[in-house]
């Protein structure tokens, strides 16, 4: 079976595109076993992307976390999936289906934008200490859960040991959390650092946390309703931006995305 090895900003996959109907596969177990860093293939996650029908532009789109877990969003998988649906079928946009929402996609030569539903957000949802000072954590739903922490500087910030502590914390108990860190450039830029819940690791991107990250940024009034970059680990920006037609429910989100390898599973 071939599969891809790509990434989007950083955040990195093992794809898989219409791998026929494998009905015995139990993908969420594959995801175990390829995104292992040294016995597998390594990723953060694992995407089964397939066209709802040869003539279709919309695709069905399913990501598994590094341990299994199920995403029920993911915007750089999603941008990934765009990507390689756009170099095999030559589509520029088209729609994505993840979890049951549908997301729009669009491809520009230098960037994968889609879309992420903004849900409910929770000021003050918990807090905790970093480095002697008490923080607080707003949450933000992007399609999946949220809490971000605006601090001074994200690199003085231990993000994994914060972040495994947060991401259990009762007051978002029993899903959990993906957790981000977030400082304030100036302007319209901010700098991320994510935990990712089902990774159990930081990441070097996340589509959804940035756009969490914007969400929670503008409410407290650190930046204005429109295009904001997100400074992540990779060194790969990802920008997000209001959706045109219903800016309080949606945003863009848009960076890189680069194919590494192709490979066949042995
Ligand atoms: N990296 C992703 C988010 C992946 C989902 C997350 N780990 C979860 O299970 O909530 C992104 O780019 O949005």
């Amino acid at each position: 079976m071939r599969f891809r090895k790509i990434h989007g900003a950083g955040n990195d996959f093992i794809l898989f595109t219409d791998p026929g109907p494998r009905a015995g596969t139990d993908w969420a177990k594959e995801a175990e076993r390829l995104c292992a860093r040294r016995t597998g293939v390594g990723a953060d996650g694992l995407v089964v992307s397939r066209f709802v029908s040869p003539t279709s532009t919309v695709l069905d789109v399913d990501c598994f976390n590094a341990d299994g877990s199920t995403a029920t969003m993911c915007g750089n998988a999603l941008r990934c999936a765009a990507w390689a649906a756009q170099c095999d079928q030559g589509f520029r946009t088209m729609q994505l289906r993840m979890a049951g929402v549908m997301h729009e996609a669009t491809v520009d030569a230098d960037s994968v934008w889609v879309t992420a539903d903004v849900g409910a957000i929770q000021p003050r949802v918990l807090q905790t200490v970093i480095n002697g000072r008490p923080t607080w954590f707003d949450s933000a739903h992007t399609g999946t859960e949220h809490v971000v922490a605006v601090v001074e500087n994200v690199d003085a910030i231990h993000t994994e040991v914060v972040g495994r502590v947060v991401r259990h914390h009762k007051n978002v108990a029993p899903l959990g959390t993906n957790v981000n860190f977030v400082q304030h450039l100036g302007g319209q830029a901010l700098k991320i650092r994510t935990y990712e819940r089902g990774v159990e690791a930081e990441t070097l991107s996340c589509g959804s946390g940035a756009v969490a990250a914007v969400v929670i940024a503008t409410m407290r009034g650190l930046v204005a309703r429109r295009e904001v970059t997100v400074h992540n680990e990779a060194g790969e920006p990802l920008t997000v931006r209001p959706h045109d037609d219903h800016p309080n429910r949606a945003a863009w989100v848009g960076g890189p995305v680069t194919q590494t390898f192709e490979g066949v599973l042995a």
